[in-house]
């Protein structure tokens, strides 16, 4: 929770006319599947500190998406959509026309790309205006698109109108409503998840399925309506997601699992399984339960056997290395990275994110009987949980997957978490451990 009273904004209306400012600019020729569209970006260094929870507050354009990235910590805030698809692209091209020369420090990169979530909507789209923070540097850029020429004119205009259109109103809402949390309502309850569970797991000793990933959700009732701002909070090893439909309507997640990375052919992936908790004096005895216990093996286990089967038809597989103990703040899982040059024909992300996902980290193992499986046993609609999120370019892109993920929607926050059920797991121990996982 942050408090971002007091704080004046008319640093954000400064830094947009700072004098001192090279603004670069490219143009290029996109094409999604059958559409096409010249694509104009400027983007400019700033020259001083930016909040971006801040800037992507007082934003007025919906939505608007914030994205952490687990490992290099860069983070781009972003508003308003010109462009949407609600579907996965089969195909983006990206074809240079032209563009200034220029330096980039730090790898803050040009680069085209769509922001969000393959779901039930799959929604992707591509944002007007970003903020990008990367170690010390700040960077704005502007995204334009028209349909068949490039009007120099309309870009002047659109520059020109820039502060007016981006930086609306940048004072912050002062919010000293004190919101009271009213109710908190499980779906199953204790009873029907012991219920479930205990069913499941009897069917498991029959050997009918190996590992199935179950979710529960927890639902808290507010007195008011709930500030999504209120609910940022950063926790390192995680990747942070923020998706705000509309007012008072938002998804926000902090996973610590990549679906995939890609850069042209090169892919990285990983396995993730098995959950302890992290305690001051006893994070290396709960490592070594991770690494020597045969439940937590095997729940791995699962995981691994499904992602190398996938791999091994996508190309070659260049490095998968030994489990290794993956801590976040508050958990510890196993873990292990997979690196693989795909084949030619593998290179589109639609393809890719149809093989790899749902991997058997949140839906179990094997795949065909998990997943009906999960349609008798889960006692709640999934909605955005434990879907590919993330951002996808013409030749790379990196999606997590959104599994500790909570719904704000007005005065209710919606919470999911799930957790790998085998024939030995205990259904009280699994509800411990997916109340563990409720991290907001
Ligand atoms: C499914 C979730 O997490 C996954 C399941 C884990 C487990 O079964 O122990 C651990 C890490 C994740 O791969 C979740 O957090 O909702």
């Amino acid at each position: 929770m942050r408090s971002i009273n007091g704080y004046g904004g008319y640093s954000f209306f400064f830094f947009i006319f700072d004098i001192h400012m090279t603004i670069h600019f490219s143009l290029m020729h996109v094409a999604i599947d059958q559409v096409r569209f010249y694509y104009v970006r400027l983007e400019w260094f700033l020259s001083q500190t930016i909040p971006l929870s801040l800037w992507l507050q007082v934003q007025t354009l919906y939505p608007k998406i914030s994205w952490i990235d687990r490992d290099s910590n860069w983070h781009m805030a972003a508003c308003h959509q010109i462009w949407l698809c609600h579907h996965l692209p089969t195909s983006i091209q990206v074809t240079p026309i032209r563009q200034t020369t220029r330096q980039t420090p730090n790898g803050l990169r040009s680069r085209f790309r769509l922001f969000g979530i393959a779901s039930t909507p799959t929604s992707f789209f591509l944002p007007q205006y970003e903020i990008h923070h990367l170690t010390n540097q700040y960077m704005f850029a502007l995204n334009c698109i028209f349909p068949t020429c490039f009007p120099l004119e309309g870009i002047k205009q659109l520059i020109k109108n820039m502060s007016r259109s981006c930086i609306p109103n940048c004072i912050p809402k002062a919010h000293a409503q004190v919101n009271l949390l009213w109710n908190i309502q499980y779906s199953p309850t204790l009873s029907g998840w012991n219920q479930c569970l205990h069913q499941l797991i009897t069917q498991m000793h029959g050997r009918q399925i190996d590992k199935l990933v179950i979710a529960r959700k927890k639902i808290l009732h507010f007195q008011h309506i709930v500030d999504v701002f209120d609910w940022l909070t950063y926790k390192p090893n995680c990747f942070h997601f923020v998706l705000i439909f509309k007012p008072n309507l938002a998804l926000i997640c902090l996973s610590p699992e990549r679906l995939y990375l890609r850069n042209h052919s090169m892919l990285m992936t990983e396995a993730m399984a098995a959950t302890r908790p992290r305690h001051a004096l006893q994070d290396a005895r709960w490592a070594v339960h991770l690494h020597s216990h045969k439940k937590d093996m095997m729940e791995q286990n699962w995981v691994k056997l499904d992602l190398k089967t996938k791999l091994m038809c996508l190309g070659k597989m260049l490095s998968c290395r030994q489990d290794a103990i993956f801590q976040t703040s508050y958990l510890q899982h196993l873990y292990m990275p997979f690196q693989v040059e795909l084949d030619g024909h593998h290179l589109m992300d639609h393809h890719l994110i149809h093989v790899i996902h749902p991997t058997a980290a949140i839906c179990g193992s094997p795949m065909p009987q998990a997943y009906l499986m999960l349609q008798k046993y889960e006692r709640v609609a999934r909605g955005a949980y434990a879907c590919p999120m993330g951002w996808i370019g013409s030749h790379d892109a990196h999606l997590c997957v959104s599994i500790r993920c909570a719904v704000i929607d007005s005065n209710k926050v919606m919470i999911y978490a799930g957790c790998g059920v085998i024939a030995a797991s205990l259904p009280q121990s699994e509800w411990n451990e997916t109340e563990n996982k409720f991290v907001y």
